[in-house]
């Protein structure tokens, strides 16, 4: 059986339009934010052993130059962007401090006409064009951006249980534009991930 996590319910909702009847999928909305996604991923996961896949799902911020607003993108990696220290010549990731990994690898999601590429999660939306700038050089690859996915992809490691990500593009990752985000576009791209989720299961 598919498991599909997305952070709050209008996410989960929008999954769900898209699910035809009958389908073997479970949507859980659990909390926003990584801590969140893997307490809420665990717990299911321990509960649940038929899960096969679990697919962390939502909007996201889109690198706009790889993935237009209102469409999907597909996690070939979830990187937690923003774990590590900082220091005047720059951030030093959790690999480099020596306390463990930050990039862990996603399982390719058939969803046609997807962007593929590396998805961030952070802790702090980015919101200015500095930190844009400095992720897009950290992460050439990177297409989008989320909250959720790493605690996702956490959660699935210690499970033994493959993990993806998808995002529907609602806004850029740059200077904060509250007028210019596309959350209903970003909803319906959700509503056509679910659509296509039921074929994704072995
Ligand atoms: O107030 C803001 O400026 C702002 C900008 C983007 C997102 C938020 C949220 O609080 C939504 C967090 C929620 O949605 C996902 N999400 C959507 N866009 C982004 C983004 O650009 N960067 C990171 N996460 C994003 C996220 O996964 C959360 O579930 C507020």
């Amino acid at each position: 059986m598919i498991l599909v996590v997305t952070a709050v319910e209008v996410e989960r909702a929008a999954v769900l339009r898209g699910i035809p009847a009958g389908a073997r999928v479970e949507v859980l909305a659990v909390g926003v934010g990584p801590a969140a996604a893997a307490a809420g991923t665990a717990w299911y996961l321990a509960r649940n052993p038929g899960v096969t896949t679990v697919v962390s799902a939502g909007i996201g911020g889109g690198v706009l130059t790889r993935v237009p607003l209102g469409e999907l993108a597909v996690a070939t990696r979830s990187i937690a962007a923003d774990l590590g220290a900082d220091s005047p010549d720059g951030f030093i990731t959790l690999d480099d401090l020596g306390f463990g990994a930050t990039s862990l690898p996603a399982t390719d999601l058939a969803l046609p006409g997807a962007v593929r590429g590396a998805v961030l999660t952070v802790s702090t939306v980015t919101g200015t064009a500095a930190r844009a700038a400095d992720l897009e050089k950290r992460y050439p690859d990177a297409v989008a951006e989320g909250m959720e996915g790493f605690g996702v992809a956490q959660a699935c490691a210690v499970a033994g249980v493959a993990f993806g990500e998808v995002r529907a593009i609602s806004n850029a990752v740059g200077p904060r534009d509250r007028a210019a985000w596309k959350i209903g576009p970003a909803l319906d791209a959700l509503a056509s991930f679910g659509a296509a989720v039921a074929t994704l299961d072995g």
